[in-house]
């Protein structure tokens, strides 16, 4: 496999695997259990690797995990003809079908997967005042600087600033966010309306109750090579065991800015190190800018010398058997963009679940290869769905989750759709998007028992006119009716 220490190639073929995140690694497992005897490099960057475990399935497509760091020895040992090496490709080279590490060596392949990831895509880049977060070690510089911090400003209105505003103790934050409504990307208004008690609530009894420290702070093992900008992403509970307290007193302010202009302090006599100024006129001095903007697809090392399509977010295209538009070239999760005809029901979201039905079924696919068998596009694509917590909800309110399904947020349905709401203070908050008369969305918060029931009634496009707002009445068992 590698010029250096192995022969090439096996009648079960020799790949290679870029990248020890959840894409990655799932992709190395699933391989490897369809063909033992496939001959698979892995190459990452990180010195561990994340492993799935807790893997429960919920429903037809909804699943809960949790993510572990784990030595890759692990993986070597579950698969003998597997090697997992530490260091990060420097250049790949599709037409000799090769990819070169940073240590020099070079690896040759009949198939290649590229699970490199995502970066935080941050305001402005190179800058000490502005931090992004994605892996243990920027979750470290951030708790390192917070320590010292008065008063910070948060940029983003997604996943992290979500749950960093809920999270930051003892500082003043300024939330920086474009809309009316907290956490766009996941909620609409009247989810986040039902969420901001959870904000507001006294934090002392859910951090006292939330000890489980997932992600370690070790030092890279020896020899592992410098993973500062190569990383993997952090996970759900990624703000557990890391205490984010700074100086002084909480006070929220949220503000409208659709853009945002950096302007440094240079002058003697300014009271912060950096301002930020808002479009909404605003300007606030701080100590930092947390920008929680969102990721940007790690293609970089893969593209120069190669003639891979790129979709307008950055991420390599891949067609409905994750391939990219290069020969031979696989690739799965958060670097990847899907780009074939989706199911109406479905979106691409960067996300840990996504990460895994990807990398999954490109190890699947890539096994189809060497085995001559066919293979159409896996059923976890027909229908988005996504588990979460936010807030240490489930910690406060005696374990709610989070179900988004399909169109959630009414994605792609223009005015074309209604919504049927049905909110409990403090409870649960549940959410239909219909469209022509069909359910094509749904968000439950609390402990609903609705998600299965829902999930069958999207995937079947039942028309549910005749029901009317009845579908939500507290008092209809809608479970057993529709069983
Ligand atoms: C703070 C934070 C919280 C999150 N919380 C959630 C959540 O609650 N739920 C959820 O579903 N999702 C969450 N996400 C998103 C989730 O973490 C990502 O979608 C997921 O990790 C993507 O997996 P991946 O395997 O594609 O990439 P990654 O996990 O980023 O792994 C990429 C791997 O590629 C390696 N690599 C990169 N470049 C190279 C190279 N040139 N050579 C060799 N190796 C390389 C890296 O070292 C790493 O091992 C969160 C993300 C962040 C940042
Ligand atoms: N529980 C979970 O499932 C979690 C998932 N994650 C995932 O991790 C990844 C990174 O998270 P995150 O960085 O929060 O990314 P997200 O994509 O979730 O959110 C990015 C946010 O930044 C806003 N934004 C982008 N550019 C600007 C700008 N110039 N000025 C102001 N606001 C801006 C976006 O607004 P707009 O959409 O209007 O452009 C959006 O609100 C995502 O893939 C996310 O899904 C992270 C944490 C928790």
């Amino acid at each position: 496999l590698c010029s250096d220490t192995k022969t090439a190639s096996t009648a079960s073929g020799t790949f290679v695997i870029v990248g020890g995140g959840i894409a990655g690694v799932t992709c190395v497992e699933q391989l490897l259990s369809q063909i033992p005897s496939a001959d698979v490099a892995l190459i990452t960057a990180s010195p561990h690797i994340k492993a799935v475990t807790n893997y429960k399935q919920v429903s037809k497509t909804l699943e809960k995990f949790d993510v572990e760091e784990r030595p890759s020895s692990v993986l070597e040992e579950k698969f003998p003809s597997l090697t997992v090496i530490h260091s990060a490709v420097k250049s790949l080279h599709t037409q000799a079908h090769s990819v070169e590490t940073a240590d020099g060596l070079v690896f040759g392949y009949e198939k290649l997967c590229i699970c490199s990831g995502s970066r935080p895509k941050l305001l402005i880049y190179d800058n000490p005042y502005v931090l992004g977060i994605r892996d243990t070690d920027s979750a470290q510089a951030f708790q390192k600087c917070l320590s010292k911090a008065k008063r910070i400003v948060i940029v983003g209105n997604g996943g992290i600033a979500l749950e960093l505003v809920y999270e930051v103790e003892g500082c003043e934050v300024i939330w920086a966010v474009k809309d009316k409504a907290i956490g766009n990307t996941f909620f609409d208004a009247g989810a986040a309306e039902f969420l901001i008690p959870s904000l507001e609530a006294d934090k002392t009894e859910s951090t006292a109750s939330c000890k489980r420290p997932r992600y370690t702070t070790e030092e890279p093992a020896p020899g592992a090579s410098q993973t500062a900008e190569f990383g993997s992403a952090l996970g759900p509970d990624w703000h557990e065991g890391i205490v984010f307290r700074g100086a002084e007193q909480v006070r929220w302010e949220i503000c409208e800015s659709p853009t945002l202009h950096l302007r440094l302090s240079s002058l003697s006599g300014q009271s912060w190190p950096v301002y930020i100024q808002l479009t909404n006129g605003k300007t606030f001095g701080c100590d930092f800018v947390v920008s929680a903007t969102g990721v940007v697809p790690n293609t970089e090392p893969f593209l120069h010398g190669n003639n891979f399509e790129l979709a307008d977010d950055g991420g390599l295209q891949v067609d409905d058997h994750m391939m990219t538009t290069e020969p031979d070239v696989y690739a799965a999760g958060d670097v990847c963009t899907a780009c074939w005809e989706h199911s109406p029901l479905w979106q691409q979201m960067r996300l840990w679940t996504q990460a895994r039905q990807m990398g999954w079924y490109a190890g699947r696919c890539m096994a189809a290869y060497v085995l001559s068998e066919p293979i159409e596009l896996d059923f976890c694509f027909e229908l988005f769905s996504h588990i979460t917590k936010f807030f240490n909800y489930k910690v406060m309110l005696n374990i709610y989750y989070v179900v988004l399904l399909g169109k959630f947020n009414g994605q792609g349905l223009g005015p074309n759709h209604e919504l049927l709401v049905r909110c409990t203070k403090g409870q649960e908050y549940v959410k239909v998007v219909l469209s022509g008369g069909k359910m094509v969305g749904a968000v439950l918060i609390g402990e609903t028992d609705l998600e299965e029931t829902f999930e069958n009634l999207i995937l079947n496009q039942m028309d549910l006119t005749m029901y009317g707002e009845e579908l939500l009445n507290p008092n209809i068992d809608i479970e057993d009716y529709f069983d």
